[in-house]
């Protein structure tokens, strides 16, 4: 089908036959897999998915794809018309495997989108601009690290996997990607009931990433908090590790109780 790319829906189109065979070989589906694939566009992972699997459920906001799809892949492909950012990933069921060459402008929202169904996740393996990936995977102390490495890391073991040229897209984005894989954890490191405080925390540290913690955090906590949290309060949010951001956590939660 010809096909103007649309920029709107961060259409780019995979075209290197060896990069998509070396991308379904990560992969490896299996027969018995609940697999889904976010965005499927023209076809370039879901034909050879498909060929390794029974079934494919794909999500696909674009009205002209979605029918090109529905013609061209009828009885394997299970097409859901939506906006991937508001997908109830909880109708497909359980251990889902789910993976894209993903929409690069929404990339950030639809990570925590994902994160809200984990529980419902086996792993992921997603398409992505080099730049997230390596915030993705970031550690304590580099440039990288932020407020999506230390959310996405309460959640998921992550691995950056393939970095991939500009060149094997159609149309060429302007920047590089890469594959990451993620791993939904058995448990979160943050226990669900303190993830919104977690959240809230974490935001505030990074805010000002360059201001120390003392004063970024003075809502939260006192001099006295730190001490005994054993946390340097003059150090930056960029210093501190998730357990580390963990801990504050669950220190602010059962001050919080009992205040009542
Ligand atoms: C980077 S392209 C990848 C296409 C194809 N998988 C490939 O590798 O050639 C991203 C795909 O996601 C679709 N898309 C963009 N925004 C979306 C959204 N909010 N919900 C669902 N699909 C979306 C686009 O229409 C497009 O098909």
């Amino acid at each position: 089908m010809r096909h103007v790319p649309r920029k709107r829906f961060g259409q780019h189109f995979l075209i290197d036959p060896t990069i998509i065979h070396k991308i379904v070989a990560l992969i490896r589906p299996v027969d018995s897999d609940c697999m889904v694939e976010i965005g499927p566009g023209l076809g370039a992972l879901t034909q050879p998915l498909l060929e390794k699997l029974p079934t494919l459920q794909v999500i696909e906001i674009d009205r002209d794809i979605v029918s090109y799809l529905s013609k061209y892949y009828a009885e394997k492909l299970i097409i859901h018309a939506a906006d991937v950012l508001k997908f109830d990933f909880a109708v497909l069921g359980n251990d889902l495997r789910i993976v894209g060459n993903l929409p690069y402008n929404i990339s950030t929202p639809l990570l925590f989108h994902l994160a809200k169904f984990c529980h419902l996740i086996t792993d992921m393996y997603f398409m992505l601009q080099l730049e997230v990936v390596e915030r993705m995977v970031a550690q304590p102390a580099t440039a990288d690290y932020g407020r999506l490495s230390v959310m996405l890391q309460n959640r998921f073991i992550m691995e950056q996997l393939l970095v991939i040229p500009a060149e094997a897209f159609d149309p060429p984005p302007r920047v590089q990607s890469a594959i990451v894989y993620m791993r939904p954890r058995a448990a979160p490191i943050v226990p669900p009931e303190q993830e919104q405080l977690f959240n809230e925390l974490v935001l505030a540290a990074f805010s000002q990433r360059r201001k120390m913690l003392r004063n970024t955090l003075r809502q939260y906590l006192t001099a006295a908090d730190f001490d005994q949290l054993r946390i340097d309060p003059e150090l930056r949010a960029e210093n501190l590790s998730l357990e580390q951001y963990a801990v504050m956590t669950q220190h602010i939660h059962t001050l919080n109780q009992l205040k009542g």
